[in-house]
C-alpha cells in the first residue's frame, strides 16, 4: 500500500515528523496567526511551511510546545490533527475566531467551547451523528481557569460548526444556507454561544484518535446584536485568546508535574 502519511520521517501534508513537535500543540486556522503565537514560546523555530500548514516549535516552562495552522474547515483541520498525532502530539488547543450568536456574547469577548454542533461533514466520517462532539474536560478547565486568571471576559458553552462560512452570513444578518435557516432559531433558543468551522471535526476526530482537544475563540462580532441594533463593532485582535491558550498550557504543564 502506498504510504502517503510518511516520507523520510515527515508527514505528507504538514512536513513534520517525530521529534519536531511537542506534546502540546496550539491550532489556529489562519497560518499568519502562527508567528503571533510562537512569539510567546521560548526559542521558537519555524519547522515547516507546507500548504496551509505552518508549524513552529519552542518551549514553555522547559517543555516542547508547537503551533500548527489548520486552514479553514473540518477536512484540513482533521488532517492536521491526524498528522500531529502521528508525530507524537496528544494535547491540542484550537485558537480561532468566531461569530457570536447569544446576544450576551459581544465583540472582543472570548468563547470556550464545551460542545460543538456537528453541522459539518468531516466528523461524520469519524463517528455516527449520535456521538457528541465534546472537548477534553481538562483542557477546557485549563482554558477557563486561564481566562479567569488573566481577567478576560469569557463565555463557556456550545458552538455551532458548519462547512459554509457564507451560509452563516447574509446582508440581513440571517443565515442563508437552507439547513442553517431551518435550525438557526433552535440553536439560538438553546443558548448556542457562537459559530465557527473546525471544532466539531476536531472534537470527534480527537475522540477517535484518543487525544485531547479544547477550543477558545475571539468573538469578531455578533450578527444577532447587529440584527437588534445593539453595539457591535468588528474586532480582529486575537492576542487575548492566544495569551489565554498559552497560560492554559502552562497550567496543564504544572498539573502534569505535581
Ligand atoms: O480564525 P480561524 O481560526 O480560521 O476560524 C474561523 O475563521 C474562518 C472563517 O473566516 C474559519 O476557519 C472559522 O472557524
Ligand atoms: O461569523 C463568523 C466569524 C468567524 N468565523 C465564522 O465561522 N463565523
Amino acid at each position: 500500500m502506498t504510504n502517503y502519511s510518511e516520507t523520510e520521517g515527515k508527514q505528507y501534508h504538514l512536513q513534520v515528523g517525530k521529534g519536531d513537535v511537542g506534546r502540546y500543540v496550539i491550532l489556529p486556522g489562519d497560518p499568519k496567526r502562527c508567528a503571533l503565537i510562537a512569539k510567546y514560546f521560548d526559542n521558537p523555530k519555524l519547522i515547516a511551511d507546507s500548504r496551509e500548514y505552518v508549524t513552529y516549535t519552542g518551549t514553555l516552562d522547559g517543555k516542547l510546545v508547537s503551533v500548527t495552522s489548520t486552514g479553514i474547515g473540518g477536512p484540513s483541520a482533521a488532517i492536521a490533527l491526524e498528522e500531529l498525532v502521528m508525530s507524537g502530539a496528544d494535547t491540542f488547543i484550537r485558537v480561532g475566531t468566531c461569530g457570536g450568536m447569544d446576544v450576551e456574547v459581544k465583540s472582543g469577548d472570548l468563547v470556550i467551547a464545551n460542545g460543538a454542533i456537528r453541522m459539518e461533514g468531516t466528523s461524520r466520517e469519524y463517528a455516527p451523528i449520535e456521538f457528541p462532539a465534546v472537548p477534553d474536560f481538562n483542557v477546557t478547565g485549563a482554558l477557563a481557569a486561564a481566562a479567569k486568571a488573566l481577567d478576560k471576559p469569557y463565555h463557556v458553552g456550545v458552538v455551532q460548526c458548519k462547512d459554509s462560512f457564507y451560509g452563516q452570513h447574509s446582508p440581513e444578518t440571517k443565515p442563508v444556507s437552507y439547513e442553517l435557516l431551518n435550525k438557526w432559531e433552535a440553536w439560538m433558543r438553546l443558548g448556542c454561544k457562537a459559530s465557527e468551522m473546525e471544532s466539531a471535526a476536531l472534537f470527534v476526530a480527537a475522540s477517535a484518535l484518543k487525544v485531547r482537544v479544547g477550543s477558545i475563540f475571539l468573538v469578531l462580532a455578533n450578527q444577532e446584536r447587529a440584527r437588534l441594533g445593539l453595539e457591535n463593532p468588528i474586532v480582529h485582535d486575537t492576542d487575548g485568546a492566544i495569551r489565554t491558550a498559552v497560560e492554559a498550557i502552562r497550567l496543564m504543564i504544572r498539573q502534569e508535574e505535581s
